[in-house]
């Protein structure tokens, strides 16, 4: 049957822990931790994470591995969903070097994203008896509220709300629900940004044909910030939204009154520490002190947020430290980012080991 739904799309099923994440502890962390510290290894890869489809090529890998895992696990009476990270833009994360895709809009990157985006849509017709949850290119229209002053991110744009509405068109299926990024507090919650993100957001719903299985926004991904603090760390003021449940309950009437009714995820895998070790807001570069979070839960507390994920998993490096690599960019050199660090998405085992430490709840 398919796994349709109605409301919280995260209600009545169980998040995946998948086993590319749970083969990287294994294999890359546990080997070389002490056996207390390999316990909690094990235990953080039983924790659902995302999985970043960052390659076309991952499509008919880990992405088609995942999803007969859960068709199996559910065939022997489980009830799980797919969680999976949509991010392979052409001239990706504009605004940085540390992710740079591998599709360039110069080099027929829209085709072969459109292309990417029909396989997606392929592998989940074909696995229409699970519920699969989608978070939508992290970074991409945040960087189109506040950085089309950098050349390759203006020379974008275009090209990103032609893919990204394509995309939220292509995988509007009955089994899915899709949450678009929306950056973070320290992003676009700043009283500047806040009401042309509203109006980015809402414009690409309504341009898509507001799509039944866009849920809504995603937001702090990749990123260290708290869900709610009693009082605003040094680093945020004078932003008022300190937090990501100020941002979302800041942004929420924006959307709704521009016709986009959002509810909201929020990633917690790295916002378990507080403050974090930033010097500066804008720091996102594998930032010291962080710590795993709140688990994944829908026990939200606010109606419209649906849930605390994973989104980001912890120990996937954000950008290398290599001043001499091709995709080093300066963030990952700073003070407050944790190295030597390895290229972005490689396994960063001193930084695992670190939000193994300063998690909240401990593990
Ligand atoms: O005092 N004031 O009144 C005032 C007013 C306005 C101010 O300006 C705001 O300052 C903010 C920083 O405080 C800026 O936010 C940063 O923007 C960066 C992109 O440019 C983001 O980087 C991305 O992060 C992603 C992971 O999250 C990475 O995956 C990705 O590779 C990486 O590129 C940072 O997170 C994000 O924190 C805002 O743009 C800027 O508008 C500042 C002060
Ligand atoms: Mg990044």
């Amino acid at each position: 049957a398919t796994a349709t739904y109605s409301g919280n799309p995260f209600s009545g099923v169980n998040m995946w822990a998948n086993s590319y994440y749970a083969s990287e502890v294994a294999n890359l962390a546990i080997p070389s931790l002490s056996a207390a510290m390999a316990a909690k290894a094990a235990a953080v890869a039983k924790v659902p994470s995302f999985q970043w489809l960052d390659t076309a090529a991952t499509v008919n890998t880990l992405m088609a591995n995942t999803l007969a895992d859960i068709r199996a696990a559910n065939k022997a009476g489980g009830n799980y969903a797919a969680q999976f990270v949509v991010y392979d833009l052409p001239d990706r994360d504009c605004a940085a070097a540390a992710s740079n895709g591998e599709y360039s809009i110069a080099n027929g990157g829209v085709a072969n994203y459109k292309a990417y985006i029909d396989a997606i849509r392929v592998m989940i017709i074909k696995y229409s008896d699970i519920r699969i949850i989608l978070v939508v290119e992290p970074d991409s229209l945040a960087n189109l509220v506040t950085n089309t002053n950098v050349a390759k991110c203006s020379g974008a744009a275009s090209a990103y709300k032609e893919c990204t509405i394509y995309a939220l068109q292509k995988l509007n299926l009955d089994n899915v629900a899709m949450y678009l990024d929306a950056g973070h507090a320290g992003w676009l919650g700043w009283p500047a940004n806040i009401q042309p993100a509203a109006t980015l957001f809402a414009g690409i719903y309504k341009d898509a044909g507001s799509p039944k299985a866009v849920r809504g926004l995603a937001t702090n991904v990749a990123n260290y910030n708290a869900w709610s603090l009693s009082s605003a760390p040094s680093i945020t003021t004078p932003n008022p939204n300190y937090d990501e449940k100020h941002y979302v309950e800041a942004i929420s009437p924006l959307l709704n009154a521009a016709g986009f009714p959002a509810k909201f995820i929020t990633d917690q895998g790295r916002s378990g520490k507080q403050p974090t070790g930033q010097t500066e807001w804008g720091h996102w570069c594998n930032v010291i002190g962080a710590g795993f979070g709140t688990r994944p839960t829908t026990n939200t507390g606010l109606d419209i947020e649906d849930a605390f994920v994973w989104i980001k998993p912890g120990g996937e490096c954000d950008g290398t430290s290599n001043t001499t690599a091709t995709r080093y960019d300066y963030h990952c050199g700073l003070a407050d980012a944790l190295q030597p660090a390895p290229e972005a998405g490689q396994w960063f085992q001193a930084y695992f080991v670190q939000l193994i430490n300063n998690a909240s709840p401990a593990f």
